[in-house]
């Protein structure tokens, strides 16, 4: 019998070898000479494989190998990386190394890791990456991932509004986010996502742990079903709060939401033109707008508040659910009631919530937390400390708010120490800044505004 491994003392990391058949990925990995970890991901009626698209498939599924190996090196980080398949092209490693290693800026923060000059993909020293691929003449139509919260239901809406083709996708089994996708009335597509069982045999044996950059696993997931379903473009729902580092550490950025960012948004829409196919369009439709203009937008968006939650707990892999859609005492629960609040009645945010978040004194520490006073941005999927600061003082001048607990207290204690006139809401609400939403969407983006 083989003795288990022990992934913290473990040399090297493997990119074993990926397959694709009836609708099934596997992608496999190992650590030194231990049990092969494979991962499946499992695309619904798949069609047959155009001889035209499979090169484009081949280059999407290698970068899907590649991207959710993070899952599995993060639990040992050994020193050196092999890929069976053969060294990368400078496009391809320069795209890797930047994940892996912002990715996972802030799982190695949080273990005392630093691997900066640790993670090298093995190179052929070919440069490429100027080159366009091949034009597919993909369908004009666009994948819409859902994720459960308020974001990609603006972003759905706005694709619906202007009339464009589209589908809501997710990955995974979350019921909460099926509900979502139904609820939008568009065509659906769910993808399945099973992590290697090994994984969670080698963090009972004390692997290392902690956060992975998921959106770019389901980035990989979302172009491998482009090219197999055909579709031009992936909007996802990414906002332009996304790319703000949770803190700094040691002259590194630490990003929770990284792969959510438009830098890594930029390199992998460049390595799709060039590597898969010059018509396939990766982009963020929400990336000009702040977490208070998603918010506003969504305060419209009636029809969702039954059935949306923005609550990270709901999509945990193992273990119990919580029993409501809104655990209350999270940092995306404090979030976006925060931010909700500012554009809905009172009454209407509590009963979506079930509860009133500001007037629970125990929960004082999670928004101070979101302000910035006296602690950094918690890591978790939340706007600016500004940001948040700005909703708070809104709340401060409105008689229905102003008389609860945190709210009473923001005005006594914090208020007083801030800069009145960098308080102002309005300025949240302007889009701003660049995006990579293709020409043919841009009346998506004006709908949102
Ligand atoms: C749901 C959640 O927040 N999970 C994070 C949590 O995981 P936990 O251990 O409490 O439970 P599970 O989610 O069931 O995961 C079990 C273990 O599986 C491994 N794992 C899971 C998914 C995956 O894609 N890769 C994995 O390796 C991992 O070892 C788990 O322990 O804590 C973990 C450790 O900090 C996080 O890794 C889990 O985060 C998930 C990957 C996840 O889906 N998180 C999203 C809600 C999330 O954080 N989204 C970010 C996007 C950031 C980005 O740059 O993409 C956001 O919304 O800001
Ligand atoms: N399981 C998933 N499958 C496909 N896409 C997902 C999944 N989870 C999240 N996403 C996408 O990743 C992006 C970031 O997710 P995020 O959680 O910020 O958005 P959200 O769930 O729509 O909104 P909220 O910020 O309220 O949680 C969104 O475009 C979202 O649709």
């Amino acid at each position: 019998m083989t003795q288990p491994i022990q992934p913290r003392l473990t040399q090297v990391f493997h990119f074993v070898r990926h397959s694709y058949a009836d609708g099934v990925a596997e992608l496999v990995y190992a650590f030194d000479h231990g049990e092969e970890l494979i991962e499946r991901v499992r695309f619904p009626a798949p069609p047959a494989l155009t001889p035209e698209r499979k090169h484009a498939f081949d280059a999407a599924l290698k970068l899907l190998h590649l991207i959710a190996g993070i899952s599995y090196y993060k639990a040992g980080v050994p020193p050196k990386l092999e890929v069976a398949d053969g060294p990368l092209d400078d496009a391809t490693a320069d795209l890797l190394e930047a994940l892996y290693l912002h990715g996972l800026a802030e799982f190695a923060y949080r273990n005392g890791l630093d691997l900066r000059g640790r993670i090298a993909f093995p190179r052929s020293g070919e440069p490429s990456g100027k080159v366009e691929a091949p034009v597919l003449h993909l369908p004009k139509r666009t994948l819409v991932p859902i994720g459960g919260g308020k974001d990609s239901l603006v972003a759905a809406e706005a694709i619906k509004q202007m009339g464009a083709d589209a589908a809501a996708v997710w990955v995974g089994n979350s019921p909460l986010i099926a509900a979502c996708a139904e609820r939008t009335g568009l065509p659906t597509l769910n993808i399945q996502r099973e992590l290697a069982p090994g994984l969670f045999e080698l963090n009972r044996l004390g692997a290392w742990n902690g956060h992975i950059p998921v959106t770019a696993v389901n980035s990989a997931i979302l172009a491998v079903a482009a090219v197999l379903y055909g579709y031009d473009s992936i909007a996802f729902a990414n906002e332009r709060s996304a790319s703000a580092a949770t803190l700094e550490y040691e002259g590194q950025q630490v990003n929770h939401q990284w792969s959510k960012g438009f830098t890594f948004e930029r390199l992998l829409s460049d390595w799709l033109h060039t590597h898969v196919a010059a018509d396939l369009d990766y982009c963020s439709l929400l990336r000009p707008y702040s977490e208070l203009a998603i918010t506003r937008a969504f305060s419209k968006l009636a029809p969702y508040f039954g059935v949306f939650s923005s609550c990270n707990r709901n999509f945990k892999i193992l273990g119990p659910k919580p029993a409501d859609r809104w655990c209350g005492q999270c940092p995306k629960c404090h979030f976006v009631f925060l931010a909700l609040a500012p554009f809905l009645p009172k009454p209407r945010l509590l009963a979506i919530f079930g509860r009133n978040v500001l007037d629970d004194e125990s929960q004082a520490a999670g928004f101070d937390a979101l302000l910035e006073y006296h602690d950094h941005k918690p890591f978790e999927c939340v706007g600016e400390g500004a940001e948040a600061r700005a909703a708070m003082y809104a709340l401060s001048q409105r008689p229905e708010w102003q008389e609860d607990a945190l709210v009473a207290r923001f005005r006594s204690e914090i208020l007083p120490q801030l800069d009145a006139s960098r308080l102002a809401l309005e300025p949240w609400l302007q889009p701003a800044g660049e995006h990579r939403v293709p020409a043919r969407l841009h009346a998506a983006l004006a709908a949102i505004g």
